[in-house]
């Protein structure tokens, strides 16, 4: 049985503008895990930490995997795809970097592209693809190698409303025994995704929990069309 986990111990990120991310203790395990926050609330340092792409300030993030999978699948907020290439080249070049041994990595791009939903985009250029199957295609670059921590930074952001749909499906069914961590801040990938919260305002974590918690904390008088965004709003606004 999988026991992976993404445990953060008294976190902290501190930049020369004055903004600090945390400190943060989180003990993240399988399923999706939304990372919500306004513009600037610290979710992109969030994801470069634990990605290991940048150094804490203080404290530690760490993987504990209970298997020896590869570790980590990121997609960043703006991923840089080939155009020229197929989605099999590239996936196939990514599965040599991610170490997939040769015999395993036409069955690992076949499943990535099966798992986006992209199967029949299999000889389909780069550029010839819609922004959605680009999300679809870059999450595939994300979890080729099978990796037990999954980031996903802004996934939907500048897609329709039906492209944000299917791409939320991709995700949900991602789950399994992988730690998927999303960040966004629309409502809506929060409800169709999320099965645990947590919402960061100016670096510091205001709510962690799971939805129907996070409704519970919508006030009559915030803005919104439903308790979700009511809760939402009051809680982006809780440290300022
Ligand atoms: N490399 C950096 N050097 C200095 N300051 C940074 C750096 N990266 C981010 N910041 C600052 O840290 C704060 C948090 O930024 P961050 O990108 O983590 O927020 P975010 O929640 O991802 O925002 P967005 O939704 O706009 O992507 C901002 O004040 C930003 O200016």
């Amino acid at each position: 049985m999988s026991a992976n986990r993404l445990v953060c111990e008294e976190l902290t990120k501190t930049y020369n503008n004055g903004f600090r991310l945390g400190p943060l203790s989180l003990d993240i395990s399988a399923g999706v895990t939304c990372l919500v926050g306004a513009n600037g609330a610290g979710k992109s340092t969030f994801f470069r930490l634990a990605a290991t792409v940048d150094r804490p300030t203080s404290g530690t993030v760490r993987l504990e995997s209970g298997d020896s999978r590869a570790a980590l699948g990121y997609l960043p907020q703006e991923p840089t795809l080939p155009p020229a290439a197929t989605c099999e080249e590239f996936l196939t070049y990514v599965a040599w970097l991610q170490k997939v041994p040769s015999a395993a990595r036409k069955q690992a791009v076949t499943n990535a592209l099966s798992r986006v939903g992209l199967a029949e985009q299999r000889t389909a250029t780069v550029r010839s693809l819609s922004g959605g199957m680009r999300r679809r295609l870059g999450i595939a670059h994300a979890i080729v190698h099978d990796p037990a921590l999954l980031l996903l930074d802004e996934p939907t952001v500048g897609l329709d409303p039906r492209q944000r749909i299917g791409l939320r499906e991709t995700i949900a069914n991602l789950g399994g025994d992988q730690v998927v961590i999303v960040s966004t801040h629309l409502v809506e990938d929060i409800r169709g995704l999320a099965d645990r919260v947590v919402v960061l305002s100016e670096g510091t974590v205001v709510f962690d929990g799971d939805v129907a918690g996070l409704e519970q904390r919508a006030t009559p008088d915030a803005p919104g069309d439903t308790d979700l965004e009511r809760s939402i709003a009051n809680l982006m606004g809780a440290s300022a």
